[in-house]
């Protein structure tokens, strides 16, 4: 038999890998991880947690501008003590991630890996071998093909600004397009957001979109649809964003156009990892098409969305599998989503499109908030949810824009998963008065 160095080496160190690589390793396995940059990979250090953070004073200037009158005075948001908080809070992230993986005996090799063939991967000039390789190398930002593209920025480059500019221009409109127009508008700048087509967030119900886009518009957010930015020029006043019969000028442009996977100089050719523009193909095992490399996260070609609740539980089933305590296919639960504006829109599970395509499959029924009482407790202005049921009258999707849409989905979630009847709804005794309990009140 081979003696390999390890069990199990990951390439990339975020929620695709150490959610799994640890307890795998907590197990006795031999796990390595190798990382080039900061451990923890996105979601820590440059996206979830680095985001809500910045996120925190907006959502709570929205809430005191709702209850204006009760709660006077002026609200302003201090961008650089914003910055200075985030810092803070997150900076510590990766040592407390790599003292995870210490202590539980994961070896990290920093550095970039690569491929050398099927069970080796270079390191630093290093060659390391194991019986298994997990490619979870995520994602990272698409750059527009344009003159000046390099004028542009990125969502790190944002989430680090010490300062917010007065001008701020936003290309895209899907998630990070619309979770930063919400914070630099907050934040006092005069935001522009341009769309190359005629929606916004397309995954989500679009009326509880243009809810979003209309509330920032009141706001002074510029929103102009289907124009192809074709170049970013340097101007005496600044920089200029041109497109077809376009000019805007502006001080800070963020390239929003969407993220791309790390599937370059891996090796990945050499060895005959089949991959696309989408990320790298797997079966329904997270396999690829070389039987002992798995991949893991953003970084994958799939259908469920590159979210950090999917990247943990494909490392989740990744660890059941190399421990040897399943040999199932992967089987993804309802995986929710939320953006987060302000307020936010979060849905799961089957969507009003799809409902409204299927009226035989599905009943809709839809709720304005407005008359609820919870929500008149803090003056919300908007709230909208959207339930679905199939023909036993079982939840099978819920969709929400409010300020607390990510609680009220999260409260629905297991009534959606597992599929609850009246009496096990009648069960789930919440605490009251809760937003959980009012979502649960509409079941
Ligand atoms: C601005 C922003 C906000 C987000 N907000 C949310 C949110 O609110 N909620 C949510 O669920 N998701 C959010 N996401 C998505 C979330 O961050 C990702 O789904 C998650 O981080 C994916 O984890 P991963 O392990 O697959 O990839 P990553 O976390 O990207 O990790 C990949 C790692 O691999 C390393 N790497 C790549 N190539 C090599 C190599 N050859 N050798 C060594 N190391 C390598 C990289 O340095 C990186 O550390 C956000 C993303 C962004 C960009
Ligand atoms: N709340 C969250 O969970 C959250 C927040 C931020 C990011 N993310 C994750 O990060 C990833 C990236 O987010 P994103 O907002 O960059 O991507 P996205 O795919 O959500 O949006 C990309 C946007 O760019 C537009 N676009 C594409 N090409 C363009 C072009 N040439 N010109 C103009 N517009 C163009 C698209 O129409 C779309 O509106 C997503 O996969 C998402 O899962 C999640």
């Amino acid at each position: 038999m081979t003696a390999y160095d390890y069990d199990v080496l990951y390439i990339g160190s975020g929620h695709g890998t150490f959610d799994g690589a640890i307890p795998l390793a907590a197990k006795g396995k031999k796990v390595a991880v190798v990382e080039q940059d900061l451990i923890g990979g996105t979601c820590p250090n440059r996206g979830c947690n680095a985001k809500i953070v910045l996120d925190s004073p907006v959502a709570l200037k929205r809430h005191l501008e709702e209850v204006h009158g009760i709660v006077t005075g002026d609200v302003a948001i201090n961008w650089s003590e914003n910055q200075a908080h985030k810092h803070e809070v997150i900076a510590g992230l990766p040592d407390f991630i790599q003292g995870l993986l210490d202590s539980s005996n994961v070896d990290i090799l920093f550095g970039r890996g690569t491929l050398v063939d099927n069970h080796t991967v270079k390191v630093n000039g290093e060659e390391k071998t194991a019986e298994n390789i997990v490619l979870s190398t995520g994602l990272r930002p698409n750059r527009l093909n344009i003159p000046g593209d390099d004028l542009a920025h990125d969502s790190e480059e944002f989430m680090n600004l010490s300062e917010m500019p007065k001008r701020v221009t936003i290309i895209g409109a899907g998630y990070i397009a619309m979770e930063f127009a919400t914070m630099a508008q907050a934040a006092g700048s005069e935001v522009t957001v341009i769309l190359h087509g005629d929606k916004a967030l397309r995954a989500y119900n679009q009326p509880y979109v243009e809810l979003v886009i209309k509330d920032l518009t009141s706001k002074g957010v510029k929103f102009i649809r289907e124009v192809e930015v074709e170049a970013i020029v340097g101007g005496a006043n600044g920089l200029v964003v041109r497109g077809s019969e376009l000019n805007i000028d502006t001080d800070w442009v963020l390239d929003a156009t969407g993220r791309i996977p790390n599937v370059e100089d891996l090796g990945l050719e050499e060895v005959g990892v089949k991959f696309n523009e989408k990320g790298i193909e797997v079966d329904d095992h997270l396999r690829t098409s070389v039987s002992n490399i798995y991949a893991s996260g953003d970084v994958i070609d799939k259908v469920q969305p590159k979210l950090t609740p999917t990247a943990i539980f494909e490392s989740t089933y990744l660890m059941h599998i190399f421990a040897g305590e399943t040999t199932e296919a992967i089987q993804y639960p309802v995986i929710p989503s939320v953006v987060f504006t302000s307020p936010r829109i979060a849905k799961a599970g089957v969507t009003v499109a799809e409902a409204q395509a299927n009226p035989d499959k599905y009943t809709i029924v839809e709720n304005d908030l407005a008359g609820d009482w919870y929500r008149q407790v803090e003056k919300e202005q908007i709230g909208h949810n959207t339930l679905i049921f199939d023909a036993d009258h079982k939840l099978v999707g819920a969709t929400e824009v409010s300020n607390k849409a990510e609680d009220v989905i999260n409260a629905l979630l297991p009534a959606i998963e597992f599929k609850f009847g009246p009496a096990e709804l009648e069960r789930m005794v919440y605490l009251f008065p809760s937003i959980a309990s009012q979502a649960w009140g509409q079941l």
